[in-house]
C-alpha cells in the first residue's frame, strides 16, 4: 500500500503536551490527516466529530485519564471502531493487559522512535481500510452499490422496531422494472447492467428525507423504506418514484408499455406491532406491486397492512 493510499486515513492524537503533538504530527504528516485533543473530554468530542480510524492516546491526561478515555471511546457507537494505541512510558504487563482489555490494540513507547510510530500507525490504517472494504462487501450489492438484501433486512428490522416503540406509521415500497427481460434481450446483458445502475442512482437521488433508504432486493427489483408515512403519503411516494424513473427517459424501444424505461411500484403502509412478521408486510407490498403490473405497469398501487 502506498503512502498516498493512507492519506484517506484520519488519526487523532490525544496528549496534554502540545510539543509532543507537534512532534507526532510531523512524523505522520504525509500519510494521514491529523487532528488533536489536549484532554480526554476533548478527545471524546473530536473523535465523535472526526471519526478517526486511529487514536494515539496518552496515559497521563488531566481530568479523565487514558484508561477512562479509552473506556468511554469504546463504549460509544460513534467511536468504538477506532483503533486505540496508548502512548506510554509504562511497559509493565499489568498495564498492557488492562489497556488491551479496555479495547486498545497496541502501544507506542515513549520516548518515540519515528520509524516505529510510522510503522505502527500504518499497520492500523491498513487494517482499518481492509475492514472498511469487507464491510462494504457485506452490506452492498456489487453491481449497483446499493444496500444488498441481507443488510436491507437488518436495517428494516431496526426501523420497524423504532416505529413500533413510537407507534408511528411507516411505508415500504417494492419497485420492479417493467419488461426488463425485453430490455436485456434487445440491448444485451451489459446494457441491462448499466440500466440497473442508472435506476439505482435515480432511486438514491429520489430519497432525500432523513431515515429513507433503498436496496437492491433482487434481480431487477428494488425496495425502499420511508419513515413516518401513512397510507396517503405512501401512495404519493409510489407515484413519485414511478415518475422519477419515467422522467429520466432511459430509452426502451422494446417495451410495449412506453418508449422509455418504466417501473411498477407496490407500497405498503403500516404501524408495526409486536406480532407483525416482516415477510407478511413485504408480501403485502408485493400484492400491491402485482396490482400495478396488472393495471398496465408504469404505475403505483398501495396496500395497508392491518
Ligand atoms: N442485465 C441484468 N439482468 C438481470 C439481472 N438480474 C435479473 N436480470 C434480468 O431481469 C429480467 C426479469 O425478467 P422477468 O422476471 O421476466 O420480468 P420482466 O421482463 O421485467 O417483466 P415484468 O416484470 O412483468 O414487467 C430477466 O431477464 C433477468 O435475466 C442483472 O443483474 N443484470
Amino acid at each position: 500500500m502506498s503512502d498516498q493510499q493512507f492519506l484517506m486515513g484520519k488519526v487523532l492524537i490525544v496528549d496534554d503536551n502540545p510539543q509532543l503533538i507537534k512532534m507526532l504530527s510531523a512524523i505522520l504528516r504525509g500519510i494521514c490527516t491529523v487532528s488533536f485533543a489536549l484532554s480526554g473530554e476533548e478527545a471524546l468530542k473530536v473523535a465523535a466529530q472526526q471519526k478517526p480510524q486511529v487514536i494515539l492516546l496518552d496515559m497521563q491526561l488531566p481530568g479523565m485519564n487514558g484508561f477512562e478515555t479509552c473506556r468511554a471511546l469504546k463504549s460509544s457507537a460513534e467511536t468504538c471502531n477506532a483503533a486505540i494505541l496508548f502512548l506510554t512510558a509504562h511497559s509493565e504487563s499489568d498495564f498492557e493487559v488492562k489497556a488491551l482489555e479496555l479495547g486498545a490494540v497496541d502501544f507506542i513507547a515513549k520516548p518515540f522512535n519515528s520509524a516505529v510510530v510510522m510503522a505502527r500507525v500504518k499497520t492500523q490504517l491498513l487494517l482499518a481500510a481492509q475492514t472498511e472494504t469487507l464491510r462494504q462487501y457485506a452490506e452492498r450489492d456489487a453491481l449497483t452499490g446499493l444496500y444488498n438484501r441481507r443488510y436491507f433486512d437488518k436495517k428494516l428490522d431496526e426501523e420497524v422496531a423504532w416505529h413500533r416503540r413510537q407507534a408511528l406509521p411507516m411505508a415500504v415500497t417494492l419497485l420492479d422494472i417493467d419488461h426488463f427481460k425485453l430490455y436485456n434481450d434487445g440491448y444485451g446483458h451489459v446494457a441491462g447492467d448499466h440500466c440497473l445502475r442508472q435506476v439505482a442512482e435515480i432511486l438514491s437521488e429520489s430519497l432525500r428525507r432523513p431515515g429513507e433508504f433503498v436496496a437492491r432486493y433482487g434481480g431487477e427489483e428494488f425496495c425502499t423504506v420511508h419513515p413516518y408515512n401513512d397510507k396517503e403519503q405512501a401512495g404519493k411516494i409510489g407515484q413519485y418514484l414511478c415518475e422519477q424513473v419515467r422522467k429520466a427517459q432511459i430509452p426502451q424501444e422494446f417495451s410495449p408499455t412506453a418508449s422509455f424505461l418504466t417501473v411498477s411500484v407496490g407500497t405498503v403502509s403500516f404501524v408495526p406491532t409486536l406480532d407483525m412478521k416482516l415477510q407478511d408486510v413485504l408480501a403485502c407490498a408485493d400484492k400491491a406491486l402485482y396490482l400495478a403490473k396488472q393495471s398496465g405497469r408504469n404505475t403505483a398501487r398501495t396496500n395497508s397492512f392491518a
